[in-house]
């Protein structure tokens, strides 16, 4: 902990009420109450939205200390505050917590530029990217650009739903050069079952985080097309290569090491295994495509937002810009598939592509 003249120095504010939005708050509710740095209240911002009773879900989480919406059965912590308004819920904080679905943040941070302390710090929770006309732009770094703060990321092998049923399971923070900034920021996340190690290579971090998204689609084919066991460790494999490789075609700095933490091979398998990209892929192959997956995201997972398939969007306008597709079968087989201009038994014919 840090030393007494720091007393409440810390102010946290969560950009963000998701499913992990709402666990990232309960765990660090947990810790601001008991170390003397932070101040007690975190503030959650709600994106705002009436429910079928015609309450305010803003209103019922104050009330019932639960999201009722995206994380049912779960307490957050009395000291949550949720607030619907964006520019009041970020005022007075210095340790903002980025966790929204990644198609939303232009907007936000758009709305949040000249509203925020000099001395914030950020950081991303946020699986996904920008594409810009040099490359891949990731999360952290519009966050950065718009803001003018310096953000760090944490992702990792982390199922919402069973960090909230408090499972053990471990993470890893990225950081840019500001050390002290990344200990704060493990401080506030670390607890006996969510154990945090800080790593200095911010993009490898981000890239693993949101590249594992479009394996999970695959993997999702796969468990879809009942193609077993071993196809599927083929798909992690190959899919693991391709992140490696992309992340070091954009970003020569990324650490070869970092795919080895939470962030990287965990963070892969667990979202292969059971995470939503997976459960709507698979859902999307055993209808054989008819429905998209636009709709089966609304009828599966009432309101929560999948990452894999924009993302595969995503990598391949920034693969296409440069000619550089047939590099990376695995990754254009999701978005060819996802978009139906391929059924999803191609997801195995990468195979015959020399997969890198
Ligand atoms: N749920 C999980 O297990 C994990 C999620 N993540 C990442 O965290 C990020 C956030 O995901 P979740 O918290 O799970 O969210 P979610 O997918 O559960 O919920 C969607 C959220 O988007 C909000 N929203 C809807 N329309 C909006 C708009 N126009 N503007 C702003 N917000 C809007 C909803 O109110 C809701 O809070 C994503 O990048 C995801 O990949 C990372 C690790 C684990
Ligand atoms: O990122 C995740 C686990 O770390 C969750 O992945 P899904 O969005 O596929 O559920």
């Amino acid at each position: 902990s840090f030393p007494a003249g720091n007393a409440k120095m810390y102010k946290v504010t969560v950009v963000g009420s998701g499913n992990w939005g709402s666990v990232a708050a309960k765990l660090i509710a947990s810790n601001t109450v008991k170390f003397g740095s932070f101040h007690d209240e975190v503030r959650m911002w709600v994106f705002e939205e009436k429910l079928p009773s015609g309450e305010k879900l803003t209103e019922v989480i104050n009330k019932t200390n639960e999201n009722v919406k995206y994380l049912p059965g779960v307490k957050l912590g009395k000291n949550v505050v949720a607030d619907p308004d964006l520019e009041n819920a970020v005022k007075d904080a210095n340790m903002l917590v980025f966790v929204t679905p990644h198609q939303f943040m232009d907007g936000i941070c758009k709305r949040l530029a000249g509203k925020i302390r000099a001395d914030a710090e950020g950081i991303s929770l946020i699986k996904g990217m920008e594409v810009k006309k040099e490359g891949p732009s990731m999360i952290s770094n519009l966050i950065t650009k718009q803001l003018g703060i310096n953000c760090s990321v944490l992702m990792g092998a982390n199922i919402a739903n069973e960090i909230a049923m408090e499972k053990f399971s471990e993470a890893t923070v990225g950081y840019n050069q500001n050390k002290s900034a990344a200990d704060r920021w493990v401080q506030l996340f670390c607890t006996p079952y969510f154990n945090v190690t800080a790593i200095q290579d911010v993009e490898g971090v981000e890239l693993c985080g949101t590249l594992k998204n479009v394996v999970a689609i695959a993997a999702g084919f796969v468990d879809g097309l009942e193609m077993g066991n071993n196809t599927k460790a083929a798909i992690m494999r190959i899919g693991l290569k391709e992140m490696m490789a992309f992340s070091k075609m954009w970003f020569p700095s990324v650490k070869d090491s970092t795919f080895f933490e939470s962030c990287g091979v965990a963070d892969l398998i667990t979202t292969c295994m059971g995470g939503r990209n997976r459960k709507v892929a698979d859902a999307y192959a055993r209808n054989g495509g008819k429905k998209s997956f636009d709709e089966l995201e609304a009828e599966m997972l009432h309101g929560q937002k999948l990452q894999g398939v924009l993302t595969a969007q995503e990598v391949h306008e920034v693969l296409r810009d440069r000619g550089w597709q047939h590099m990376f079968p695995l990754f254009s087989a999701v978005h060819a598939i996802s978009t139906g201009r391929l059924p999803p038994s191609a997801i195995v014919k990468i195979s015959e592509e020399k997969p890198r």
